[in-house]
């Protein structure tokens, strides 16, 4: 085990032989709590008889924007950049209790100090650093509710920020951010990836005890507090900033939350080699900043992320796993967890996941976040995604190998693992496009898509499953009210997979495709899988650019509405490949492995008997 330096941590892992039994409906993700705001931030405005129409923009606006400095000038009204804020009149529009901001949790009076190093001239400002009964230059009115924290004109949302730091006996008090970077072009607001980089926000309140409140809500509202002693108390050769957290003053004792343990599983290799540079660089700062305890381990081989899901002693990373890399790293690491000796446990722990490969498209597609930023302020914020694993049987020596986004079989991709190097990221597509070119005899008239999903899930459109997200405080229990979920029946923080009801699967419905004709039937064979009725193959006879177009189409999520693309959900499916020019290996989340015959891919075997 290479470890790399982090923030140390006490127990040791203890090593454990498991043996892979049964599959695992429910895994769940560390997610982003609240989504990404797209168009984010809805502020109720007080109602002043100024509104006019049902809906008009607010403009806010970014600044200065001095990261990673204390007293940085973020929102400030009716400058150049402009960040807008719609206010929905009517929906939210002056009242305090809009569903759009959740519930107030605190208010008051809150002044933004914008100057820098006000802890290094902590002597010079004494007075208003400590002084009691000081008017509150600059003050203007403030909440924190459920969602954001809300002061004069500006915005910030729970979601985009990491922790709060507090030192002891004063009365000010740093909210540490992450927000949206609205700095860039107009154009490049609409990527999908938003840009965000750390902004603090000093707050000056009117005494100590205020502060304290203050900084006590944000401790209710699950933001990691960062206490902090008195500066006069420490050295004064050290700066604010490296000064050791202290334990939380008698006011905040039983609010502030435990600093998370994680176990960070990185591959050094995943997008060709970035991933130490956006651990490190990157991702690892906001963990630190929000208190995390981590244990990062580089694998060093193939298989080693498999072996520590496996065997790694929980009481020393509790709160999760964190995977650095891209789907293979995540699927091994998932592998692991269900082939531990008691597979509850196994599940029970919250992955967390940092895209660092050169696909990631486990993470984009279920839990909608593409950037390393996003990712770790999801994990910071507690959230988590409950997400269907499936299980592939029909491999060497009986194993069963799981995975989360898809299985394939046979056809095209054996080539991708040689391509890696060379074409990171295009590998799929370079590989795809050389098989098909040396694959004449694949001609496809009918394509049969199928799906394992719930019954449930099914009724979801397929975009909506970033929002099946669920905010869970692991220390509490504590359920998110305001998030929205969709089909997601719970959480699976520390018990077997919860269902609203059972599931219901629907009847069995066989599946009719026209067989192939005689003269090609070495090439493709279809199964009938007693278990679901239903029906695989391929089938021959028209032109094969027909596979390009499905794949191309796959590729951005609209195959399904080609005519000749069937589509069916069963919750088991086996499938026999026949003929010499098949491949013997089955892609599971980009992993290839080597099958044995016949493969069946299960979402839950115990349920299909
Ligand atoms: N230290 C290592 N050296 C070589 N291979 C490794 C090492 N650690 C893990 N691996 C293997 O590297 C493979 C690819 O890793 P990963 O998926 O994380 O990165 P990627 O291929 O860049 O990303 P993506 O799968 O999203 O395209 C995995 O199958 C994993 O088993």
């Amino acid at each position: 085990m290479q470890k790399s330096g982090s923030v140390p941590r006490g127990n040791s892992n203890s090593l454990r032989v498991s043996v892979p039994t049964q599959a695992l409906r429910r895994m769940g993700f560390c997610s982003p709590g609240g989504g990404q705001h797209a168009s984010p931030i809805v502020f109720p405005e007080k109602r002043n008889g100024k509104a006019k129409g049902l809906s008009r923009q607010l403009v806010v606006n970014p600044t200065s924007g001095i990261s990673g400095g204390d007293g940085v000038d973020l929102f400030k009204a009716k400058s150049v950049g402009e960040h807008r804020i719609d206010i929905i009149e009517g929906v939210g529009g002056g009242d305090e209790k809009s569903d759009l901001l959740g519930f107030i949790v605190y208010n008051g009076k809150l002044a933004l100090d914008k100057r820098r190093n006000v802890d290094g001239a902590y002597g010079k400002n004494r007075k208003q650093n400590q002084g009691e009964g000081t008017a509150l230059e600059g003050g203007v009115d403030a909440k924190l509710t459920s969602k954001a924290l809300v002061w004069g004109n500006n915005v910030l949302p729970l979601d985009e920020i990491v922790s709060v730091s507090y030192h002891s006996g004063l009365r000010h008090f740093t909210v540490h951010a992450y927000p949206q970077n609205t700095k860039s072009c107009d154009f490049l607001r609409f990527r999908k990836s938003p840009k965000r980089s750390r902004k603090d926000f000093r707050f000056l309140t009117s005494s100590k005890d205020e502060a304290i409140q203050w900084v006590g809500a944000f401790a209710d509202q699950q933001c990691y507090v960062n206490c902090l002693p008195h500066p006069l108390v420490s050295s004064k050769k050290q700066a604010s900033s490296e000064l050791r957290p202290i334990d939380p003053p008698p006011e905040l004792l039983f609010r502030c939350k435990n600093p998370p343990r994680m176990l960070v599983i990185l591959n050094p290799r995943s997008g060709r080699g970035r991933s130490t540079k956006v651990f490190h660089g990157m991702v690892e700062p906001i963990f630190k900043l929000a208190g995390f305890q981590l244990e990062v381990v580089n694998t060093t081989h193939a298989g080693h992320a498999k072996t520590l899901a496996s065997s790694v002693d929980f009481s020393t990373c509790p709160d999760g796993i964190i995977c650095v890399g891209g789907d293979g790293i995540v699927n091994e690491v998932l592998n692991g967890l269900l082939t531990r000796d008691n597979q509850k446990e196994g599940i029970s722990i919250p992955m967390g996941i940092i895209p660092a490969g050169s696909d990631n498209s486990l993470v984009r597609t279920v839990l909608g976040v593409r950037d390393p930023i996003s990712a770790a302020l999801a994990i910071v914020k507690g959230g988590l995604t409950a997400t269907d694993v499936f299980a592939v049987s029909g491999f060497r020596q009986g194993a069963i190998h799981f995975g989360m986004t898809v299985s394939y079989i046979w056809l095209l991709l054996e080539l991708s693992e040689k391509y890696q190097k060379r074409f990171g990221p295009l590998r799929y597509f370079v590989a795809g496009f050389l098989k098909f070119l040396c694959m004449p005899k694949y001609k496809l008239r009918r394509c049969l898509v199928v799906i394992q999903i719930r019954p449930q899930a099914a009724l979801m459109p397929a975009p909506s499953r970033q929002n099946n997200v669920r905010a869970i405080d692991p220390k509490s229990k504590r359920l998110s009210s305001g998030r929205r979920q969709l089909s997601d029946p719970g959480p699976i923080w520390d018990a077997e997979p919860k269902w609203d009801a059972e599931p219901h699967w629907e009847v069995e419905n066989p599946i009719e495709l026209p067989g192939p004709s005689d003269d090609l039937e070495a090439d493709t064979k279809k199964e009938t899988n007693p278990e679901v009725g239903g029906e695989v193959g391929g089938h021959q006879g028209a032109v094969s650019w027909r596979i390009v177009i499905s794949f191309v189409r796959l590729q951005i999520g609209r195959h399904l509405e080609l005519p000749y693309v069937d589509y069916i959900k069963v919750k088991s499916v086996k499938i026999k490949a026949g003929g010499k020019h098949t491949h013997n290996s089955c892609g599971i989340d980009g992993e290839l492995f080597p099958l044995n015959g016949q493969v069946i891919s299960s979402l839950l075997p115990s349920s299909a008997d």
